[in-house]
C-alpha cells in the first residue's frame, strides 16, 4: 500500500475508474471494495482505524451514498461523483456535516445532448429496426416491406429540464428546424423559446418529449401516465436523465397499449436491471446509461475529477462544486 498517497474509498465503481485508476494511482491510494473479499462495511472498518483515514470518495452515479455509509466514514470531509446528476447523495446530510461535495460539472453535456438527439431520430426513423432488417433478410430479391418511421425535421420537441444538457438539445434540434418548447422549474427569463409550468400541456403541444432533468422529489415520475396520453399516439419520448423520473410501469403499459408512438431510454427506474418487456418492442431503442459516455469525455472527466481531488487535499476551493466547503 502506497503509505504517503490520500486514501481516496471508491465506491460503485464508477465506469471511467479503470482509466482513472490507471492514469492517477499514482496521485492517490485507492480502496476499492471491489477487490476485496469483505462486506462492504468491514471493509470501510478495516481502513478507517486512524481518523484521517478515509477523507474522500470517489463514486459514480448508480451508487448511493446514503446516511448509513457516511456514519461509517467519521473524517470523511470530500465526496467526488463522476456523474452530473447528484441524486444518489444524500446532499442535505453532506451539507450538515460540512462535507464537500464535487460533480462533473458540464464536461458530459455535449455528449449527452448529442446521445438525445441520436435517440429521438433512432426510435423515430425505426434505426434499430432497419439494421435488423437488413441483418436478417436472408435473400435480399424479396419484396421491400419495411414499414416506415417518422419525420423528426420540424417537429415540434418539448423539453423537460433546460440547463446545459436541454439547452444542447435544443440547439440541435433547431437545426432540424424544429420547434421547441420547455419545460423547467422555472421561466427563463434570457430564453425565447415557449415556457409551460405545466407538463401535461407541455406533451399536448409537443410531437416528442425529451427529458434531461435532475432526479429530486418534485421531478420524481415527472412523466406520469397523464403526461404520457397527453403526448400521444403518434408522440416519441426520450429519457436521458435518470429512470425515475418517468412512471415505467405506465411507459411499459403505454407502449404496449398503443398509446404513446415511442420511447428512447438511456435510464431505467432499478438499474442495471432493464425491463424484459422493453426487449421485445420494435418502437423502443435502448441504451445502458452511456449517454454521456465517450473516449473523449471519459478522459475529460477523469482529469476533472482528479482536479477536484488535487485541490481539496492542497485546501484549494473545488472545480466543479455541488457543495463548497463553508
Ligand atoms: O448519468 C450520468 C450522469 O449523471 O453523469
Amino acid at each position: 500500500m502506497a503509505k504517503n498517497l490520500p486514501n481516496v474509498l471508491v465506491l460503485g465503481p464508477p465506469t471511467c475508474f479503470s482509466t482513472f485508476e490507471s492514469l492517477y494511482s499514482h496521485k492517490f491510494n485507492f480502496l476499492n471494495p471491489k477487490t476485496s473479499n469483505l462486506p462492504l462495511q468491514q471493509f470501510i472498518l478495516t481502513h478507517r482505524h486512524n481518523p484521517s483515514t478515509i477523507p474522500a470518495i470517489l463514486c459514480g452515479a448508480v451508487c448511493s451514498i446514503t446516511v448509513d455509509i457516511l456514519d461509517l466514514l467519521p473524517s470523511l470531509r470530500l465526496v467526488v461523483t463522476s456523474s452530473v446528476g447528484t441524486d444518489h447523495i444524500d446532499l442535505h446530510e453532506c451539507r450538515r456535516r460540512g462535507i464537500q461535495v464535487a460533480g462533473a460539472g458540464g464536461v458530459l453535456s455535449e455528449d449527452v445532448a448529442d446521445a438525445a438527439v441520436a435517440l429521438l431520430i433512432a426510435v423515430m426513423r425505426k434505426m434499430t429496426v432497419a439494421d435488423r432488417y437488413v441483418r436478417t433478410r436472408r435473400d435480399h430479391s424479396g419484396p421491400w416491406d419495411f414499414s416506415l418511421g417518422y419525420k423528426l425535421s420540424g417537429k415540434r420537441v418539448g423539453i423537460v429540464g433546460l440547463g446545459s444538457i436541454g439547452m444542447g438539445v435544443a440547439k440541435r434540434l433547431e437545426s432540424f428546424d424544429c420547434i421547441i418548447l420547455y419545460h423547467s422549474k422555472h421561466k427563463k427569463s434570457s430564453i425565447s423559446y415557449p415556457f409551460y409550468s405545466n407538463v401535461v400541456d407541455l406533451a399536448t403541444s409537443s410531437d416528442a418529449l425529451v427529458v434531461c432533468c435532475a432526479l429530486n422529489n418534485e421531478t420524481r415520475h415527472i412523466i406520469n401516465r397523464e403526461v404520457l396520453l397527453a403526448l400521444g399516439k403518434k408522440g416519441f419520448i426520450v429519457n436521458v436523465g435518470r429512470g425515475s423520473l418517468i412512471d415505467e410501469k405506465q411507459l411499459i403499459k403505454c407502449l404496449m397499449d398503443g398509446e404513446i408512438g415511442g420511447a428512447g431510454l438511456d435510464v431505467f427506474e432499478n438499474e442495471p436491471r432493464v425491463p424484459k418487456d422493453l426487449f421485445a418492442m420494435d418502437n423502443v431503442v435502448l441504451s445502458p446509461h452511456s449517454a454521456s459516455l465517450t473516449a473523449e469525455s471519459t478522459l475529460s472527466l477523469c482529469e476533472l475529477v482528479a482536479g477536484n481531488f488535487e485541490a481539496f487535499f492542497l485546501n484549494k476551493p473545488l472545480i466543479s462544486p455541488v457543495i463548497l466547503a463553508e
